[in-house]
């Protein structure tokens, strides 16, 4: 059920221009506080010109901004209560660490009193887990912690909405599902509206719990994480997704699936499944392409026929019985598009 308060954060039909070229068009969207909103969407769909019109470092051709029911659209952006962090920290090389989270807490209106400013870089540092780290010089830190700085110092002046723009795109894989969680935990806990910029569907989905899809400027879908999954409503909001292939009805009817009038089928990861030991006829003729192994399993590419290509997941050990693989569909993983 959708909350009568205030949003935290009120982005609406914000659109964004440079010169002629309109490159966010009518982008409207809510993020409560301590909750935490991923805007999604491939490289120059206009994530980070949307992110810089909510900050203020962008002036919007339309629409307005609000935080807590009031407008600042008009609002210098270090008047806002907002904190940014962006894929590069740009610490102060000069600066200590603890410098470096002080120096924040001594600018704009949300400035703390210089007696104050120790406790509070110190408690910062504990909430990004970098406690001791106060004297150490930037340089001396690892990518990670030093966005775990970048973090501490936009968290400096008690923002009420936290801006992140690929903060983590630097970082290997398994540093940035682990950084994720934590800034979501630590904007939940903090009752910040998060607003957090990634192409990377995995990012969005472990740092967010609602997503908005944005493609060619336009915000597509937008939704709690698990409903946008499940139910992507357009095609290409569903291929951006991961769902592959796309089958059109005739061909899914033929696997005795029906759905809506004019929608395709669009198949998760994981929705073809081996059916080498299933009865006959509810089952799918594949070619099988080729197989690489991956970690814990192998993956096998197939041709289908009036599909094309499509991938399926095999245990370690196995292998194909002849070049026609029987497949069946997970009618779990499947989603009805437009
Ligand atoms: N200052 C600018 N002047 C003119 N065009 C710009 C400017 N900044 C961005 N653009 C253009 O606006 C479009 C959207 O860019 P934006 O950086 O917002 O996309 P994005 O989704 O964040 O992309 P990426 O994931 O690659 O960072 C692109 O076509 C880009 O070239």
């Amino acid at each position: 059920m959708m909350s009568t308060r205030e949003p935290r954060l009120d982005i609406r039909v914000v659109s964004v221009r440079y010169g002629t070229h309109t490159v966010v068009r009518d982008a409207s969207l809510g993020v409560e506080a301590g909750a935490m909103t991923a805007v999604l969407g491939p490289s120059g769909s206009g994530k980070s010109s949307l992110l810089r019109a909510v900050a203020g470092l962008e002036t919007p051709a339309g629409g307005r901004v609000a935080i807590d029911g009031v407008d600042v659209t008009a609002t210098p952006p270090h008047e806002r209560g907002i904190g940014m962090m962006f894929q590069s920290g740009a610490l102060f090389d000069h600066y200590s660490v603890g410098g470096n989270v002080a120096y924040a807490l001594s600018r704009g209106r949300f400035r703390v009193p210089r007696a104050q400013r120790k406790h509070r870089v110190e408690e910062l540092l504990d909430l990004v887990g970098l406690r001791g780290f106060a004297s150490r010089p930037p340089a001396s830190l690892s990518g990670g912690q030093a966005q775990r700085v970048a973090l501490a110092r936009a968290l400096a002046s008690h923002p009420r909405v936290l801006l992140l723009d690929e903060p983590l795109s630097a970082l290997d894989r398994s540093l940035r599902e682990h950084l994720a969680l934590e800034i979501r935990r630590i904007v939940t806990s903090q009752g910040i509206g998060g607003l957090y910029v990634t192409h990377d569907q995995d990012e969005a989905f472990s740092v967010a719990d609602r997503l908005a899809i944005l493609i060619d400027g336009r915000i597509r879908r937008e939704g709690g994480t698990r409903e946008v999954w499940e139910d992507p409503r357009e095609a290409d909001v569903a291929a951006f997704l991961g769902y592959d292939p796309i089958v059109p009805a005739d061909i899914a009817a033929t696997w005795g699936v029906s759905g809506p009038a004019q929608h395709a089928l669009a198949l998760a990861p994981g929705a073809l499944r081996l059916a080498e030991d299933a009865a006959r006829p509810l089952v799918i003729d594949a070619e099988v392409v080729s197989i690489t192994d991956v970690r814990g399993a192998r993956d096998v590419c197939v041709d289908i026929a009036g599909i094309g290509r499509a991938r399926v997941r095999a245990p370690m050990r196995w292998h194909p019985r002849g070049s026609v693989l029987p497949l069946r569909l997970d009618d779990d993983q499947v989603a009805w598009v437009r």
